[in-house]
C-alpha cells in the first residue's frame, strides 16, 4: 500500500491536460485559455466621449464667451465632423470625438445663452471626458494570459476587443460506471438485501458542482464480462472513467480483473487511508480511470482528494479543494495507522470532528463543510492541535 502523498504524486505525474479546442466565446464560461490572447486592434478604436455634453477645443475656450454649436455626434455616427475655431459640437456618450476638438464638458455643467453655449466648469481640463483610442488595450498588447479562467468579466472583455472564438482546454468526456447487484433506484421499493443507488447521484452532483456536465452514467451488474465490455466502451469514448464499487477483494469485485482485461495500466491500487483504502488508479492511452471504493463516503472522499486534482490537470482549471491549517476543537483517537479524512465542521476558528465517520454513511458528510486530514500515525489527536483541513 502506498501513502497518500505518493498517491497524490502519481495522479499528478500520470494526468496531462486535454488537447485544446477552439469554440465560440459564448460557450467558454469557466474554461481555461490554452494560449495567450493578443489584442488585434486598439480598443476603443477611436477617441470616445465618456459623457453626454459638448465637445470643443480647450485652447479656443474663453470662460466668459459663448461657443457656437455647430452640429452633433451621436454614438455610432459614421462620419467625422469638422468643428471650427470658437465652435462646440453636441456629443453623446460613446460617440467618436472629432479630431478637431479635444475636450468634452458634461451638459449639466453648461448653460445656453442667446449667442450659444456657456461652460460653467471650474475643474475642466484639456482632454476631460474623453476615452483615448487604445486606452483599454492597444493593438499587439497581451489581453489575457494562457491559463486564465474565463469568468463573465473575461468573456465580456474578449467580446469587447472583438473576439468571437477562443482556444481553451475543453470539458472532459466522463463516464461513470456504477457496479453492484444490490442496487435499487431511489423512489422504488427495496427488495430484501437491496440498497438505494446513491453513488451516481453523488458523483453527478460533484461534477456538476465544478461545471462538468458531459457525464454518461452506466450501471452494470457484478458480472466480469459485462463490466469488461462497459469499461472498454467507456475507455474508448471518455477522457475520464469513474467506477464505483467492486474494487476490493470479494468474489464479486471485478474492477481489477476488468481493468487488466482492458489492458489498463495500473498506476496504483490501495492507499494507506480511510475511507477509500482500495482506491484504484490506472490509464489507457489518453484516458485515465479511477476505481472508487463503493462505500458512499469513500466515493466522495476519493473524488475530492484524487479525482478533483486530476480534473484540475485535465482542464487546467483551479478545482482542487483549498486547504488550511487549523486547531482541533475536539480531540480524536485514531486507532489505525492510515491517513484519515474526517468529516468536520470549520467555524472560522477551529475544526470539530463530526460523528458518523464510517465509510458506509453520508449523514455527517451531508452536514460537513470540510475534511480534516489526520496523519498516518495511530494516536490521540488532542484538542488545540493543528490539523490540515480541505474546505468543501
Ligand atoms: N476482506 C476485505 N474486505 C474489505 C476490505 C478489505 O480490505 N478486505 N476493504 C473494505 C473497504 S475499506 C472498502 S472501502 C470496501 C470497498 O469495496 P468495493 O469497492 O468492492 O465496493 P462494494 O463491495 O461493491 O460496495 C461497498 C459498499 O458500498 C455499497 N455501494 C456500492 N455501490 C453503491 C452505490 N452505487 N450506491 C450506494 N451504495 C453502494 C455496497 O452496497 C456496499 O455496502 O470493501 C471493504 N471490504
Ligand atoms: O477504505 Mo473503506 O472506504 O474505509 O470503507
Amino acid at each position: 500500500m502506498i501513502s497518500v502523498a505518493t498517491a497524490r504524486e502519481l495522479v499528478t505525474d500520470n494526468t496531462v491536460c486535454l488537447a485544446p479546442v477552439t469554440i465560440p466565446l459564448k460557450d467558454s464560461l469557466g474554461k481555461a485559455l490554452a494560449g495567450d490572447i493578443i489584442a488585434h486592434a486598439d480598443v476603443p478604436a477611436f477617441a470616445q466621449s465618456a459623457m453626454d455634453g459638448y465637445a470643443f477645443s480647450f485652447e479656443d475656450w474663453h470662460k466668459e464667451s459663448a461657443l457656437k454649436i455647430s452640429g452633433e455626434m451621436a454614438a455610432g455616427a459614421g462620419e467625422e465632423k469638422l468643428v471650427a475655431k470658437g465652435e462646440a459640437i453636441r456629443i453623446f456618450t460613446g460617440a467618436p470625438v472629432p479630431s478637431s476638438v479635444n475636450t468634452v464638458v458634461m451638459q449639466e455643467k453648461t448653460r445656453m445663452v442667446p449667442d450659444g453655449l456657456l461652460i460653467e466648469d471650474e475643474l475642466l481640463i484639456r482632454g476631460a471626458n474623453i476615452r483615448p483610442a487604445g486606452s483599454e488595450i492597444k493593438k499587439g498588447e497581451l489581453a489575457l494570459k494562457a491559463g486564465n479562467q474565463l469568468t463573465p468579466a473575461a468573456i465580456g472583455f474578449l467580446a469587447g476587443i472583438g473576439l468571437s472564438r477562443v482556444t481553451v482546454y475543453p470539458d472532459p468526456a466522463i463516464t461513470v460506471i456504477i457496479t453492484g447487484d444490490e442496487l435499487q433506484e431511489p423512489g422504488e421499493p427495496l427488495g430484501y438485501g437491496q440498497v438505494y443507488e446513491s453513488n451516481s447521484y453523488t458523483l453527478s452532483a460533484a461534477l456538476a458542482n465544478v461545471g462538468l456536465s458531459d457525464v454518461q452514467v452506466v450501471q452494470v451488474k457484478d458480472n466480469a464480462q459485462e463490466l469488461t465490455s462497459a469499461m472498454e466502451r467507456a475507455l474508448k469514448g471518455s477522457d475520464l472513467v469513474l467506477l464505483t464499487g467492486g474494487v476490493s477483494v470479494g468474489d464479486y469485485d471485478f474492477v481489477i480483473k476488468a481493468a487488466a482485461d482492458c489492458k489498463v495500466q495500473t498506476v496504483f491500487h490501495k492507499i494507506k487511508q480511510r475511507p477509500g483504502k482500495p482506491l484504484f488508479f490506472g490509464k489507457k492511452g489518453p484516458a485515465i480511470i479511477f476505481g472508487l471504493p463503493g462505500n458512499p463516503s469513500s466515493v466522495l472522499t476519493c473524488f475530492y482528494m484524487y479525482v478533483l486534482p486530476a480534473l484540475e490537470l485535465l482542464t487546467q482549471r483551479p478545482l482542487s479543494l483549498k486547504t488550511r491549517q487549523v486547531p482541533l476543537v475536539n480531540s480524536y483517537t485514531k486507532q489505525h495507522a492510515l491517513t484519515h479524512f474526517l468529516k468536520g465542521w470549520y467555524d472560522g476558528a477551529g475544526v470539530r470532528i463530526l460523528d458518523a465517520q464510517e465509510s458506509y454513511r453520508l449523514s455527517s458528510f451531508a452536514q460537513a463543510n470540510c475534511l480534516a486530514e489526520l496523519g498516518v500515525e495511530a494516536r490521540l489527536y488532542s484538542e488545540g492541535e493543528d490539523v490540515v483541513i480541505h474546505l468543501l
